[in-house]
């Protein structure tokens, strides 16, 4: 199940997550100016080298009545006047399919070097109005309709911590120390939207006010944040590395590479989804079965061989179901590996020590973006305040809807 060819993570960028664009009187085009700018510094690139570009966003039309967001590129940098650009639309997962998008594109031999650029911009409509645009990654008209829900995807994983309920019983202290530790690794992360946030003592409890419910079991701390954000990377071929790295006067094995993949979708509709595994051990196969592939590809027999995971927590019970499938436990079973401390900083398995969606933020076409490059800066000791010691490979978990699409990279140094 070997990949073709490793993709190569020759530089790439993150805003910060705490910055509101709109109070700063910017806008999106700012935003992926920024982005972009900063991506090909920290590469040690000329724009002009960027063969072809894609861009990860998923409503922007909704957010900020701009679409057809590739034409930027040239805006930027007149070397990229007439750069051939698309972009990528798989609600949460838009930045990781934006990434599959240019890796075949290198694979193919089509190009050498792409830039892919995934962006959201979210902090300029209120809660509620964020929540209803969110929405449009459910079936509308078909589920979370709002007769039943304020906010459409706090109510659809809290009808996930219900399945979790009803197959394996959940106990939900173990949902509050999920978000606790991504709050707890958010502080360390210079980029990340609740790095200075407060909490009293008791905020990680079921206590109504300290923690008010939102939806259901899930209760404010539990969520991922609404994030105004953008975050870039530089891929290229082998060819082109190799280039890259005589001139830096590096060795190949030190530029981080994507060594291996996994992507899979699943219908729309949660309650198809629920029925399809009712008799099968996990909730979602096909998210297993993505963060495998990815693993196997890589040249991994199973996940838990590799150092560590950038995961999906837009709700600390997404967390959980990527626990068990990773295979980092029985189906069911998540709990364990909380309760024994595998998943933090100091922990056999870190998960998401950049604080992920809870702690550092979800700017929904960024995130499988930032993903990826949170992974290359922690493979190449790189990750500051927030580094793990000995990583040498990492893999993300990037989800787009109830799990509708799911998509892993495993990004590593060395042999
Ligand atoms: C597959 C998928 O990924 S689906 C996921 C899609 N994403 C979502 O559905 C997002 C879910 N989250 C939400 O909808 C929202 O974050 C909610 C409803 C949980 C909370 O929203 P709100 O009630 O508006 O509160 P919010 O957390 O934004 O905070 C409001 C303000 O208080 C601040 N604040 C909140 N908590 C704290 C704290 N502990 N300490 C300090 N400041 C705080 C915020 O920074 C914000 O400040 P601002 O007004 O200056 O921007």
């Amino acid at each position: 199940m070997k990949q073709t060819q490793d993709i190569y993570i020759l530089g790439g960028s993150q805003t910060d997550f705490a910055r509101n664009w709109q109070r700063e009187g910017k806008d999106i085009y700012a935003m992926f100016e920024e982005a972009l700018r900063e991506a090909v510094s920290n590469a040690d690139i000329e724009p002009g080298q960027i063969e072809v570009g894609h861009v990860g966003n998923f409503v922007g039309e909704l957010f900020t009545g701009q679409g057809l967001l590739g034409g930027f590129f040239g805006q930027v940098f007149p070397e990229l006047a007439a750069l051939p650009t698309s972009r990528h639309e798989a609600a949460c997962a838009s930045g990781s399919i934006a990434i599959l998008a240019a890796m075949r594109d290198i694979e193919a031999g089509h190009y050498d070097m792409a830039c892919v650029l995934g962006l959201e911009l979210m902090r300029n409509v209120d809660g509620k109005t964020g929540a209803e645009y969110l929405g449009a990654a459910a079936w509308k008209g078909r589920e979370a309709l709002p007769e039943h829900c304020d906010y459409p995807w706090p109510h659809m994983f809290d009808l996930l911590t219900q399945e979790y309920d009803r197959r394996y019983g959940i106990n939900v202290d173990h949902l509050n120390r999920i978000a606790e530790i991504n709050f707890g690794n958010a502080r360390e992360n210079p980029r990340a939207q609740t790095r200075q946030w407060q909490f009293p003592e008791g905020a990680f409890s079921c206590d109504d006010d300290l923690n008010p419910v939102i939806e259901g079991r899930v209760r404010k701390q539990d969520c991922g944040q609404i994030t105004d954000g953008a975050a870039c990377i530089i891929l290229a071929s082998e060819a082109r590395a190799k280039e890259h790295a005589a001139k830096l006067g590096m060795k190949l094995a030190d530029i981080p590479r994507i060594k291996g993949w996994g992507h899979r979708s699943a219908p729309i509709l949660l309650e198809t989804k629920l029925a399809l595994s009712a008799d099968q051990p996990l909730v979602f196969p096909h998210a297993s079965a993505t963060l495998t592939e990815a693993a196997q590809r890589a040249g991994f027999a199973q996940v838990s061989d590799l150092d560590g995971l950038e995961t999906h927590d837009c709700f600390s019970m997404t967390e959980y179901m990527a626990i068990d499938h990773a295979g980092l436990t029985a189906p069911g079973e998540s709990w364990k590996a909380v309760e024994d401390g595998r998943i933090t900083r100091d922990g056999n398995f870190p998960i998401n020590p950049s604080g992920g969606l809870i702690g550092l933020g979800h700017p929904v076409g960024a995130t499988g973006v930032r993903m990826a490059l949170d992974c290359a800066r922690q493979v190449t000791g790189r990750a500051g305040g927030y580094q793990l010691p000995n990583v040498e490979n990492m893999i993300t978990f990037n989800v787009g809807g109830s799990t509708t699409t799911c998509v892993s990279l495993v990004v590593g140094v060395g042999q």
